[in-house]
């Protein structure tokens, strides 16, 4: 990690914490009194022996009750202290991390695609899962090791100072063995903490790509490959987790041991004080408690570090996640448009996705009055999808302008963009819940009768009604899986809903049967009806439903006319519509 990244992951701790500074300050005071009152303890019993019995044996039993008493009322203290801590500690992080997790969800869904292309799923889900745990794991114990642990040891240490030197001095000596034990354990552990993340984040990804690839894993026969692998990782990771015991296995038993050192040597020197009338028996004892004490924060302290490193790497990733900016932005003044006509115009545009990369849409210029239907055909990799994807503004185009109504797209507020131009994208994604609720977002103030409206004018409604439970079917149960052409059929009825002025759409090209594909294109024309709409063609029937065909290849568009103007030209779409016609009467004959 750079200084600068360093420093960023440390404003943002800053700038999480800083609104609650004054409950931090709070927590602190009553972590500082809880451990004073956890260590007035054994003083107390001090007093209690020296003073108590002596007056106990002279008949009176005030001392010593008032020793066992103030000691009931210490613990009480130290107790409902570190309760009242423990909640609002907790209360107060919970409350941070819902902040951050919100405000790092909104803007991961602000970025653009041009982020989302090149930033793995895996790495935002790991942002908002792992990193998060690690970021929790700071704010829930940070305050009670930095200030509480930590105040324990120089707290103990002052009184035993103060109650007794020489018996200070002993213990001072031995911290120095305990510390060194400490520094060793300190930097092997982290570097076995490290290990022990990467190979747990290799296996989850190597898990989540099976799994989500599952169909190519089959159909490919990878499972033995597959397991191999992941038999490696789960190895590795066997290695680590087994490394990190060893290391505790030394560590732990021997800090005790040094702790039992320290509290024998306390005793021998304090135990011939004693008999030299130099220290007081009660004294001896709290000194003894004490010494168990001090060794006990220590190895909290040394894990408490792996903590904040590992939180330190998590506020990194999450900050830098944070300080990604979309390129695609509202304007600063938008211009309002309320009603459009559907015009859209292409000025001189060119397009390509990244600096370094070569033009994947050369200068364009293009005229679609309001109302047409719009076929946009042409081979793999030709820039049909660049061409629409710059009229729904998910990239901004490198030169030219895009005009709908003469209005620039930069000049549109993206949600009046989105209220005016959609795009329906192959995949026909459905989010969780009902099919309604599927629909609706493509209005979410619509009634139930304008979504069942929609879904009917699409064609949607019979295969909808034949669902388990209609309308309320929820899309992820058994019942609720749907066919390609019904998703289709689905995603068409949501953009139905959200009646844009331009429509487009990217035709899925898996192929449909006769009746499903009888019932899309019927489905379609209705949503196509008067609007403005462009088809990334795959099937020749769609094709023909449209009033104008763009032939694009190598990022240009080489043909642009009715389909029967391109037929009689006999150019490319000519070949393209005979290989189509072939291919339907070949399928005539089986
Ligand atoms: N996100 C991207 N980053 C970089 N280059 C891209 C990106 N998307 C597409 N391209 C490139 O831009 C060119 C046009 O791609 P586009 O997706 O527009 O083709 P298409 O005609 O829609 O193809 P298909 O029919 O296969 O979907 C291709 O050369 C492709 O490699």
């Amino acid at each position: 990690m750079t200084r600068a990244e360093r420093r960023a992951s440390l404003r943002l701790l800053g700038t999480l914490l800083k609104p609650f500074r004054w409950q931090l300050v709070g927590l602190s005071i009553v972590v500082v009194i809880a451990q004073m009152a956890s260590v007035a303890g054994p003083a107390i019993i001090a007093w209690g022996i020296d003073n108590g019995i002596p007056a106990l044996l002279e008949g009176n039993a005030t001392p010593a009750i008032a020793a066992s008493v103030a000691h009931i009322v210490a613990a009480l203290v130290a107790g409902g202290l570190m309760y009242v801590f423990i909640r609002w500690n907790m209360t107060l992080g919970q409350t941070m991390l819902y902040g951050l997790r919100r405000r790092l969800f909104l803007h991961s869904q602000r970025l653009d695609m041009k982020f989302h292309e090149s930033y793995a799923s895996g790495r935002t889900v790991a942002r908002q899962t792992s990193d998060m745990d690690a970021l929790a794991q700071l704010l829930n114990s940070g305050l009670d090791i930095m200030v509480g642990s930590v105040l324990q040891m120089v707290f103990t240490m002052v009184l035993i100072l103060t109650m007794d030197l020489p018996s200070g001095v002993v213990m001072a000596g031995l911290l120095v063995p305990a510390t060194m034990l400490t520094v060793w354990f300190q930097k092997r552990s982290s570097v076995i903490y490290r290990q022990i993340q990467t190979n747990s984040a290799r296996l989850i990804s190597h898990f989540v790509e099976t799994v989500s690839g599952i169909r190519a894993v089959k159909t490919y026969r990878r499972q033995q490959a597959n397991g191999e692998r992941y038999e490696q990782l789960a190895e590795d990771h066997r290695q680590s987790a087994l490394r990190s015991i060893q290391l505790f296995g030394i560590y732990q038993p021997t800090l005790r041991w040094l702790s039992s050192i320290t509290i024998a040597a306390v005793l021998m020197v304090g135990g011939f004080r004693v008999l030299g009338g130099e220290l007081q028996v009660g004294v001896l004892i709290a000194l003894v408690l004490y010494a168990r004490r001090f060794f006990q924060p220590i190895d909290e302290i040394a894990n408490f570090y792996n903590t904040f490193q590992s939180a330190v790497a998590a506020l990194e990733k999450i900050s830098g996640l944070l300080a990604e900016k979309p390129s695609v932005t509202d304007p600063e003044e938008p211009v309002e448009l309320d009603e459009a006509s559907g015009e859209i115009v292409f000025d001189d545009v060119s397009f390509r996705y990244q600096d370094e990369l070569p033009l994947s849409l050369q200068p364009t210029s293009l005229h679609v009055p309001a109302g047409q239907t719009v076929a946009i055909v042409g081979s793999t990799g030709a820039g049909k999808s660049t061409i629409a994807k710059l009229m729904a503004r998910f990239y901004d185009v490198t030169d030219g302008t895009i005009t709908l109504d003469g209005i620039n797209l930069k000049d549109l507020e993206l949600d009046t963009l989105t209220k005016h131009i959609v795009m329906v994208t192959q995949e026909s994604y459905l989010f969780s819940g009902s099919v309604a609720q599927n629909i609706a977002i493509g209005n979410p103030e619509a009634s139930r009768e304008e979504i069942r409206a929609a879904a009917a004018i699409i064609g949607a409604d019979t295969f909808i009604d034949r669902l388990p439970e209609g309308f309320d079917t929820d899309v992820r149960a058994k019942g609720g899986r749907m066919s390609a052409g019904q998703r289709q059929l689905v995603s068409f009825a949501r953009a139905f809903l959200a009646d844009p002025t331009v429509l487009i759409l990217d035709e899925a090209t898996s192929s449909l049967d006769a009746p499903t594909e009888a019932l899309v294109q019927e489905g379609l024309k209705e949503l196509l009806g008067e609007r403005t709409s462009f088809i990334i063609a795959h099937r020749l029937s769609t094709v023909m439903i449209a009033d104008r065909v763009l032939v694009v290849e190598g990022g240009q568009i080489i043909e642009d006319g009715t389909p029967a103007e391109l037929i009689e030209a006999g150019g490319q779409f000519a070949q393209l519509h005979q290989a189509w016609q072939d291919s339907l009467s070949d399928a005539e004959q089986y």
